[in-house]
């Protein structure tokens, strides 16, 4: 089967530095692919390299089989689509819940809009007694809920998760972490997974790349993250510091 996601050779820059060097990472359909690494490794860039925002980048990305630049901007919206660490930030602080989920319907001329919203909030679990509410009228996990909401609006197959739990309380997290292994289980969706936390990366996801001053240092099985079993002395080093961080997430199921 195609690959969800085939990224080869990825160079990323900014100014006169490669931010990311030589990066390859391919996802299978249906599968959860977490990268890791210290704060500054690039992770976020490679997302966002596969979204369209790093002006600056070269390689092959390919979605589904197809090259990036062969997929225009609707039908990548359709495919793709990226979650951020904020939902406060990524939220338009004027618009209601209803605005935010409608307004991808209405960019796609897709009918049916008030039904459509109602539904997605329930598949996301917020009540649609909020529908005209206001982001500061919104918990941090209702607001994440939102977000995810609008990301899944125009059905695509492919989430890129930018740290979606970690602008959130504890208590919130493991509600958001849950809600994505269901949604994922619905849709038949792959993720690609950025975070700092490996307890999220053994809860939600299937194999982890390591990411290291722009290269990716070591990949392998999630599995690594029990047995600790790293082969790189940096990987190692991230593993250890993680140790103890986090088990009620890791129990969040
Ligand atoms: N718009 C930008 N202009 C210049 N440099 C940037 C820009 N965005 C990111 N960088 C630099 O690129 C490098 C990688 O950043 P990136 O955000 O991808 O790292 P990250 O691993 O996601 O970090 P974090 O975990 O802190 O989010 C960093 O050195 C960062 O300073």
């Amino acid at each position: 089967m195609t690959d969800a996601l085939n990224i080869e050779n990825l160079f990323v820059r900014y100014g006169r530095v490669d931010v990311v060097q030589d990066v390859s990472i391919r996802v299978a359909q249906g599968e959860s692919y977490a990268l890791v690494g210290e704060s500054g490794s690039g992770k976020s860039t490679i997302l966002r390299a596969v979204v369209g925002m790093a002006p600056d980048w070269r390689g092959q990305i390919h979605l589904d089989g197809t090259a990036r630049g062969d997929i225009g901007q609707g039908a990548f919206a359709r495919h793709c689509q990226m979650v951020f660490q904020d939902p406060y930030a990524s939220l338009h602080p004027r618009r209601t819940v209803d605005a935010t989920l409608s307004e991808p319907l209405r960019i796609h001329g897709i009918g049916d809009r008030a039904t459509r919203v109602v539904e997605m909030m329930q598949a996301v679990g917020l009540d649609p007694r909020y529908r005209f509410r206001f982001p500061h009228q919104l918990s941090g996990g209702q607001r994440q809920r939102v977000a995810i909401a609008r990301a899944l609006m125009l059905d695509p197959k492919l989430l890129l998760l930018d740290e979606p739990t970690s602008a959130l309380d504890v208590s919130v997290q493991a509600e958001i972490l849950n809600l994505l292994v269901r949604l994922r289980d619905e849709r038949g969706l792959t993720y690609v997974l950025v975070t700092h936390s490996l307890p999220v990366v053994s809860f939600l996801c299937d194999r982890l790349g390591v990411l290291h001053k722009g290269q990716l240092v070591e990949e392998g099985d999630v599995g690594l993250l029990q047995t600790g079993d790293f082969r790189e002395t940096y990987s190692q080093e991230l593993y250890a510091a993680s140790l103890g961080a986090g088990d009620r997430v890791r129990h969040a199921g």
